[in-house]
C-alpha cells in the first residue's frame, strides 16, 4: 500500500466518525452563518509570484518539523512577513492537523485560507466553509475523474477556490478536463514522498496561461522561489521551510524575491 492510499484510509475512517458526530444539515446550517469567502484567485495575481504559507506541524516524509503550540500566532507572523495565502494541514493522524487549528488561524488572520487535506467528500468541502476556508485541496491522485469534476463544482458552489493538485502529464489532463483555474504542481511524489523540483518545470509548459499556477513542496529558500518563477509558476507553497526557520523572516524573504524583477524572467 502506498503512503497515499494509507492516509487516505486513515481519512475516510476518521470522516465516518465525525460525520456521525456533526450531520450535514448542521454543518449547512453553519455555513450559513460564516462570512462569504474571500477571492483567492484575485489575491494570487496580485503580485509577480505570491507565497503561500503552511501551518505544518508533521508529515509522513519527515516526522515532526516543529512544535507549533499556537497556530494562530505563526499565521499571524507568515501575514506579517507577506503571505499571500495560508495553508492549513487539517489531516490529524500523519500531519497532527486539525479543524481547530483552521478556526484558530482564521479568527487571526484576514488572508485566504487553503484547507489542505485529502479531501474525498463533500462532507469535508461544506466542513472547509464552515471553518472558514477560502481554498480547498483537491488531489487529483486521490479521485476518480467523476469525483473530482463534482467536488470542483461543489467547492465553487459554495464560493470557494479549488486547488487542484497534480504531479505528473496523466493527472495534469485529468485536472485541466475537469476545468481546474487554479492549479498546483506538487514536487512531491505522494506515493513515494521523493522530491524532484524539476516536476514544475516540465509540466508548467502544457498549462494554459489562464490557469493559475501554484509550486508545491521542496521550497528551501528565495533561489527555490526563483527557479519555480523561471518556470511560470504563480505562487509557491512552503511548508517545511517556514515552520522549521524563522516563519516571519523566512516568509517576507520569499516575498521579497517574489516581488523582485528577477521573479518575471520566463512569465
Ligand atoms: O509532506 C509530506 O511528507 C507529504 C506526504 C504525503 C502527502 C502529502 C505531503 N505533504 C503535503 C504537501 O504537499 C506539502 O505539505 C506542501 O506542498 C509543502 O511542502 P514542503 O514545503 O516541502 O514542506
Amino acid at each position: 500500500m502506498s503512503v497515499l492510499d494509507d492516509i487516505l484510509d486513515g481519512v475516510r475512517s476518521d470522516l465516518a466518525v465525525r460525520e456521525k458526530q456533526t450531520s450535514l444539515d448542521d454543518l449547512k446550517r453553519r455555513v450559513e452563518r460564516v462570512p462569504d469567502p474571500r477571492d483567492a484567485l484575485a489575491v494570487l495575481r496580485d503580485s509577480p509570484v505570491s507565497v503561500i504559507a503552511e501551518v505544518k506541524r508533521r508529515s509522513p516524509s519527515k516526522g515532526s518539523l516543529a512544535a507549533i503550540t499556537d497556530p494562530a500566532a505563526l499565521a499571524v507572523d507568515y501575514e506579517a512577513g507577506g503571505a499571500a495565502a495560508i495553508s492549513v494541514l487539517t489531516e490529524q493522524r500523519r500531519f497532527g492537523g486539525s479543524l481547530a487549528d483552521l478556526d484558530a488561524v482564521r479568527r487571526a488572520v484576514d488572508v485566504p485560507l487553503l484547507r489542505k487535506d485529502f479531501v474525498v467528500s463533500p462532507y469535508q468541502v461544506f466542513e472547509a466553509r464552515a471553518h472558514g476556508a477560502d481554498i480547498v485541496l483537491l488531489i487529483v491522485a486521490a479521485l476518480d475523474q467523476p469525483r473530482l469534476v463534482g467536488l470542483r463544482e461543489r467547492i465553487e458552489s459554495l464560493g470557494m477556490t479549488a486547488l487542484v493538485e497534480v504531479h505528473d502529464e496523466a493527472e495534469l489532463d485529468r485536472a485541466l478536463e475537469a476545468d481546474a483555474r487554479l492549479l498546483g504542481v506538487n514536487a512531491r511524489d505522494l506515493r513515494t514522498l521523493e522530491i524532484d523540483r524539476g516536476t514544475f518545470a516540465r509540466l508548467a509548459p502544457r498549462i494554459p496561461s489562464g490557469v493559475l499556477k501554484v509550486a508545491e513542496s521542496g521550497v528551501r529558500g528565495p533561489h527555490d522561489l526563483l527557479a519555480y518563477a523561471a518556470a511560470g509558476a504563480d505562487a509557491v507553497l512552503v511548508g517545511e521551510a517556514a515552520v522549521t526557520g524563522d516563519p516571519r523572516q523566512t516568509v517576507a524573504d520569499l516575498v521579497a524575491a517574489g516581488a523582485h524583477p528577477a521573479a518575471r524572467v520566463g512569465r
